[in-house]
């Protein structure tokens, strides 16, 4: 069963862990391979930099040249790298724990492996393949992915999801998808295996959150070539000053050329970057959110609207029959007869509910298939019915309005008795589906079926609301009952009796407006409409198609988790966008720091912005190269928690953000550069 939507539960684990932080320091220095590092254009530079400079190093040491400034400026040019370095392996660090922690998880298991003949033949899991059909019984393990074809058991999913509750597996409705290495706690299931080894739900889990598959996303690219940009045109600058200086008759060393150029292309962001990203991610999985790429959060971050189904989205999705209503002149028996024989071979929740409720208030008795001369129709979600042809009747039982257009088509002066949609009105009036029976020309009566909104929806749907985030159901249900479920939920609008196509057409329109569009549904029928959405996220219970065709997975199956999908992306999108200001605000404030120190000696005219009075032009170099590298450490908080987000209005948060980190990024160098510059001259290093 869905989790209630307000137990979030948020694994709370410190930043700087002791074992993290060792990993980290240790991966910081594999990562100087340049394979790995020219992916962080910037900062690949800064190491051809480093490299250059302490290849001169040893040649002047060669030459007994003084270099005591030289191994200071080389020292933190590769400190500067390695920061970089530290500060991605740090957001790294927790997913790839995560999914050591999920490895062995994984089921070594053995499966019982179905035979023609009903036995079975016990086999290692790792030799399924995908159609086998295995036995699940109570306290075994489930061997791999699959579909429940036959049967209803409760099943544990902790080691998946975290969350102790067993959840109901079973064949047929939207809760039919199991995960491997799960374990099954009641009764017996039948899974046909759907996924071959290697791409197993948990594959694609542990490939997730240790980051093996992660790209850059669009929005990461274009911001990497606004970096190298940035790098050219600091480049040009530098390599032009030998000549403004030697023009004034002075001359200036390659390491205080290499140091200026550093300090002054935008390492800040070029090390944080990639660090945001995976943070984003990283608090996702915390939320118990898979997302399949990076763009997908960004997406979600720009989110305006939100559909969702109902059944099992909305509310908790066991719709079970509770009430046979007959027509004038039917009887009960009659009735229910006609509903359970229309049910015998429907393997949704529904129909088997049907069955069961028969059985126990009229005592019919569930008829043993293969004697009765029948044809089944399963359920589906374009005619929104199902039913039987047997000896020369045809019943079927369904939407009413189908139903209606089922007999009227077939029997042209069928009559249709006056209470009927009075009945299916009251129902739906309920919030309740009424599934409509019928036999040959005549409507027999109308099933009740029953479901619950689920509990604090409503005021998640207003949080969603105060984001400028709309939400609209979509339901295959009929308009009275989406109506009533819309208005208890609280949702902002409904679209009913909507078929996949429908939904599909839905997402486009919203699209084709220039809306960014998320999804949360369940079931096969809203695959497609998960895989068209910007932001599909499939819940955990619901179909293995729904969750192959969204680019996120809610372990939680919690339809309003998308607040804090949202939120979180919002957050990623500002944290980069605040963290880039601040980067390049920082390098500008650099340049005021750095320059008219270096060159007061040769044109004593630019004394006058001299504002910082650093000691000597040399002890100015090494101060902003410090500063440059100490403040990449300074922020890896800030990148890996994120700033700050509560659902309000995204353009007052992003003007803010920008005044702080905008004129931040201005003072805090102009403070940290004197500081440093005050430190080492009192400490003699320059
Ligand atoms: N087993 C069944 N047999 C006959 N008719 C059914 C059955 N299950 C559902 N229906 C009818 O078909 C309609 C569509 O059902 P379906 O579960 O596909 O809706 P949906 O599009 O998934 O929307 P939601 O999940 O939001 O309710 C239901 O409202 C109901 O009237
Ligand atoms: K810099
Ligand atoms: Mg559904």
């Amino acid at each position: 069963m869905a989790s209630e939507p307000s137990s979030h539960r948020i694994k709370t684990s410190s930043l700087f862990r002791g074992d993290l932080v060792r990993q980290a320091i240790v991966d910081s220095l594999v990562k100087l391979s340049p394979r790995t590092l020219v992916k962080n254009p910037v900062m690949f530079v800064v190491e051809i930099v480093a490299a250059l400079t302490t290849i001169l190093l040893v040649r002047d040491l060669a030459a007994g040249a003084h270099v005591g400034f030289t191994v200071q400026i080389v020292f933190w040019l590769w400190f500067t790298v390695i920061f970089a370095n530290f500060a991605e392996a740090l957001a790294e660090g927790r997913g790839k724990a995560q999914a050591d922690a999920l490895r062995r998880t994984r089921s070594e298991a053995v499966a019982k492996l179905l035979q023609k003949n009903g036995s079975y033949e016990i086999v290692p899991a790792a030799e399924l393949k995908v159609g086998d059909v295995v036995l699940v019984e109570v306290n075994d393990l489930i061997p791999s992915d699959g579909e429940v074809i036959d049967g209803v058991a409760s099943v544990d999913e902790s080691a998946i999801t975290g969350e102790s509750a067993p959840v109901i597996r079973e064949s047929g409705g939207d809760r039919s998808a199991v995960t491997g290495g799960t374990r099954v706690l009641s009764d017996q299931i039948k899974v046909r295996i759907t996924a071959a080894q290697g791409s197993t739900f948990l594959d694609r889990m542990i490939h997730l959150v240790e980051g093996a598959e992660r790209q850059k996303t669009p929005n990461e690219i274009a911001l990497n070539i606004l970096l190298v940009g940035l790098t050219i045109i600091f480049l040009f600058a530098t390599v032009t000053i030998p000549s403004f200086v030697s023009y004034a008759g002075g001359a200036v060393s390659v390491t205080v050329l290499v140091a200026l150029f550093v300090t002054l292309i935008p390492t800040t962001i070029g090390a944080l970057l990639s660090a945001i990203g995976i943070a984003g991610m990283d608090r996702l999985v915390k939320f118990n959110v898979l997302a399949m790429s990076g763009r997908a959060v960004e997406a979600a971050g720009d989110v305006d609207t939100l559909l969702l189904d109902k059944t099992g989205t909305i509310t908790l999705g066991n719709r079970v029959a509770s009430e046979f209503v007959t027509m004038p002149g039917v009887s009960d028996h009659e009735l229910a007869d006609a509903a359970q024989l229309s049910s015998l071979s429907d393997e949704t929740p529904e129909g088997r509910s049907i069955v069961v409720l028969a059985k126990e208030k009229y005592g019919l008795r569930g008829r043993e298939l293969a004697n009765l001369h029948a044809k089944f129709i399963p359920f589906s979600a374009q005619t929104r019915m199902s039913g039987i042809d047997i000896d020369d009747h045809q019943i079927r039982k369904g939407a009413a309005d189908s139903i209606l257009k089922f007999v009227t088509s077939n029997v042209p002066n069928a009559i249709v008795p006056r209470e009927f949609q009075q009945i299916v009105d009251k129902i739906a009036r309920a919030g309740g589906t009424p599934l409509a029976v019928s036999k040959d020309g005549a409507i027999l009566g109308v099933i009740h079926l029953k479901d619950i909104v689920k509990g604090g929806i409503r005021e998640r749907f207003a949080a969603l609301r105060r984001m400028g985030i709309r939400t609209i159901m979509i339901t295959g249900d009929n308009p009275l009952t989406a109506a009533a479920i819309a208005a208890e939920s609280g949702v902002d609008d409904f679209l009913a009796q909507a078929t996949p196509e429908d939904k599909l057409r839905l997402i486009r329109e919203e699209q084709a407006k220039g809306k960014l569009v998320a999804m949360c549904g369940d079931g096969t029928n809203d695959a497609p409409a998960l895989a068209q959405a910007d932001v599909g996220v499939a819940m955990q219970t619901g179909t293995q198609a729904a969750r192959e065709a969204g680019n996120m997975i809610d372990l939680d199956s919690d339809p309003t988790k998308l607040i804090e999908i949202v939120a979180i992306g919002k957050q990623l999108l500002m944290t980069r966008g605040t963290l880039t200001t601040f980067s390049i605000a920082n390098d500008v404030a650099k340049y005021f720091a750095i320059i008219p120190a270096m060159f007061a000696v040769f044109y004593p005219q630019l004394g006058v912005l001299n504002i910082m009075h650093l000691a000597t032009p040399q002890s100015a170099i090494l101060s902003a190269i410090i500063f440059n590298a100490l403040i990449i450490i300074a922020l890896i908080p800030l990148a890996l928690r994120g700033v700050q987000y509560t659902p309000r209005s995204a353009a007052s948060f992003l003007i803010r953000n920008l005044v702080i980190y905008g004129a931040g990024g201005v003072i805090v160098p102009f403070v940290g550069i004197k500081l440093i510059d005050v430190i080492i001259t009192t400490i003699g290093l320059v």
